[in-house]
């Protein structure tokens, strides 16, 4: 891989569908922040890697003990998810180069494991366009008729859970969510931005158990999660030694 890895975590939201006394990602998982969860695991997959946060203007629960990388900024917010990831990528901008693999991580998205994280830049890498953790659906869709009937049934043949992260390189990413935004396209993630300039990201499968922790059940099925990865890692080291605690395939 070309250029140098940056990791950009939009944390800037207020977690609304949650309805906790405070945005989500600042309530407890397994004991620490959801927030120092997630960057405890692009930490462990990425250490060099330099990490650009995008926090509330106004967040008054951000402690910088949470954050274990060595070079790190902040950016600010911004309206929706897409406004902090420009906002991000201008900040990073002066120090970065065109060619340099951006990836983007919710950090609603704390369960994302190591062997995920580590496939996807291996993945695309190379990657002429760039790519993004998915998963195939694997439930029948259906669509409502407005009131809350069923209208149709969806094929799901082709159709995909995209995740996070999503990485492209700097100079295309930019190119992209700029023309995106310019013509009103809906960008609700990276990759939505690249294919609105004609390009297809890669899809690269991953574990599903890499939720966003979007509603009240989601912490309790996160920590579940995450203890189940525990449990998997430590078997694995227990009869594969040189396996590390988490950085084990899929672990
Ligand atoms: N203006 C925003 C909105 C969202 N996010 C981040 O984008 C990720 C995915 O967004 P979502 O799950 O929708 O988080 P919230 O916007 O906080 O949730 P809600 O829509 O329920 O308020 C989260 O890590 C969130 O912190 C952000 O950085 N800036
Ligand atoms: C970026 C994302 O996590 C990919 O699935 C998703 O689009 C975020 O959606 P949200 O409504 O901003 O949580």
């Amino acid at each position: 891989m070309s250029g140098r890895l940056w990791l950009v975590v939009p944390a800037a939201g207020q977690g609304r569908r949650m309805g906790a006394d405070c945005p989500k990602q600042y309530l407890s998982l397994a004991g620490r922040p959801v927030l120092a969860r997630t960057l405890a695991r692009l930490h462990e997959a990425f250490p060099e890697a330099r990490l650009c946060l995008c926090l509330d203007a106004d967040d008054g629960h951000f402690d910088p003990a949470w954050v274990p990388f060595a070079d790190w900024r902040r950016a600010p917010g911004g309206a929706e998810r897409v406004d902090s990831v420009v906002n991000a990528l201008e900040a990073i901008a002066p120090e970065a180069g065109e060619d340099d693999l951006v990836l983007v991580h919710d950090v609603a998205r704390p369960c994302v494991t190591v062997g995920d994280l580590r496939r996807l830049v291996a993945a695309i890498g190379d990657d002429p366009v760039g790519g993004l953790l998915a998963a195939p659906v694997a439930d029948t869709m259906k669509r409502d008729d407005g009131a809350g009937r069923v209208r149709a049934t969806e094929s799901r043949e082709g159709l995909w859970h995209a995740y996070t992260p999503q990485g492209f390189r700097l100079g295309l990413l930019c190119r992209a969510l700029n023309e995106a935004l310019a013509r009103g396209v809906a960008v609700t993630d990276e990759a939505s931005a690249v294919e609105a300039v004609g390009l297809s990201p890669r899809l690269v499968g991953g574990r599903r158990d890499n939720l966003k922790i979007t509603h009240p059940e989601d912490l309790a099925l996160a920590e579940l999660v995450l203890s189940a990865q525990e449990l998997a890692a430590q078997t694995s080291s227990a009869t594969h030694p040189e396996a590390s605690p988490h950085g084990t395939q899929g672990a």
